[in-house]
């Protein structure tokens, strides 16, 4: 059995503040070592979720190339002009396909989506984004720039194949938390073969150090949770996300070369009963940077960050019920929650920000 205490630990320390580990695990093993290799990849995967709700994943499958063409599609898809952009504009939460401006969306934690109103009006997140749905959906189509010019052809061609590597990888981490929440490995497979996730890229605009100063209050993106199971981020090299640990301070999510950072969302956390935790992060001023970068520390803006986000989700019409083995008599452990569509919980979460 590879329940030692020995396999139980990540391959490597990513982030550490205190007690809180965001650990670095390399997933090669998962797809290509012995059954013994892959159960310990998956329990350093589920006992990631379990305690930081985060980790940095290596040898994912996803080649480099592959996601450094979806960047540079993004950025040119952000350096449209305006009017273009605001052509594709986003809609409603129940289609939440399309261009979102600078300033229209408000990230903020649960219970405080009341006063939503008033920190759009006084510190606007400093970021637009492109959200990408499930492809050929009746009445739902994404909003794709393929009829302005050959530009937005590709961009489309990129955007689907991303879209489907994303989904690939999905599948795999699911299997990787059902064998460490001792499921059958191919447990998730029926909730998460139609893909209704949301691929979002995103673009922070540079800004100028003084508006940090300004107000302390400024952030690139607020605090929050993901709505989902599980969100796969893609980060360029320039910094800012922070993850929130239990003592309420934030650490940095410094970026690391070809890995991807991912984090359990809310959704699978209800699901798990809570076993599971989807750990709150933002993205704010770029951190200093080390001594020999420190021409950039005396310019007066920062520089545009990108970075992509897949938002994994069970198929929309899956009611999920919390998982066996979270509850019980004899773990002596309640149920906490009721059984939900993940189409209806997503929809009334995405209500709540826009
Ligand atoms: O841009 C990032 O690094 C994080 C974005 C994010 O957390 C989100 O869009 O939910
Ligand atoms: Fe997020």
């Amino acid at each position: 059995m590879a329940n030692t205490l020995q396999e139980l630990r990540p391959a490597s320390t990513a982030v550490e503040k205190d007690d809180f580990v965001i650990p670095l695990i390399d997933f090669g093993p998962f797809f290509s070592g012995t059954p013994s290799d892959k159960h310990a990849v998956a329990l350093s995967v589920t006992t990631a979720f379990k305690t930081s709700g985060f980790l940095y994943l290596k040898n994912h499958g996803v080649p480099p190339s592959v996601v450094s063409q979806a960047f540079s599609a993004s950025a040119k898809f952000f350096n449209r002009s305006q009017e273009q952009k605001d052509g594709l504009g986003w809609t409603t939460p129940q289609s939440n396909r399309g261009y979102i401006a600078t300033g229209r969306e408000k990230l903020a934690p649960l219970e405080e989506t009341s006063g939503i109103n008033e920190l759009r009006g006084t510190a606007p997140d400093l970021k637009e984004t492109m959200e990408i749905g499930r492809e050929g959906i009746e009445d739902l189509p994404n909003r794709w720039p393929d009829h302005l010019d050959d530009e937005g052809k590709d961009f489309k061609e990129t955007m689907l194949s991303f879209f489907d590597t994303c989904k690939t990888l999905h599948r795999h981490i699911m299997s990787a938390i059902a064998l460490g929440m001792n499921l059958p490995e191919h447990f998730f497979d029926e909730y998460v073969d139609a893909g209704d996730n949301n691929l979002r890229l995103l673009h922070y605009p540079s800004v100028r150090k003084e508006v940090f100063q300004d107000n302390p209050n400024q952030v690139r993106a607020g605090e929050h949770s993901d709505y989902g199971s599980i969100t796969l981020l893609f980060q360029d090299r320039h910094g800012g996300l922070q993850v929130r640990t239990p003592n309420g301070s934030f650490v940095d999510a410094t970026p690391i070369a070809d890995t991807i950072v991912i984090n359990a969302g809310d959704l699978l956390a209800r699901w798990s009963n809570d076993t599971i935790k989807s750990t709150r992060h933002r993205v704010v001023e770029p951190p200093k940077l080390p001594a020999q970068d420190s021409d950039a520390d005396s310019l007066e803006s920062h520089p545009s960050r990108y970075s992509i986000a897949y938002f994994c989700n069970p198929n929309f019409d899956k009611l999920i019920e919390v998982l066996p083995g979270t509850y019980g008599e004899d773990i002596q452990v309640d149920k906490k929650y009721p059984d939900i569509t993940a189409g209806d919980y997503l929809v009334q979460r995405l209500s709540a920000t826009i």
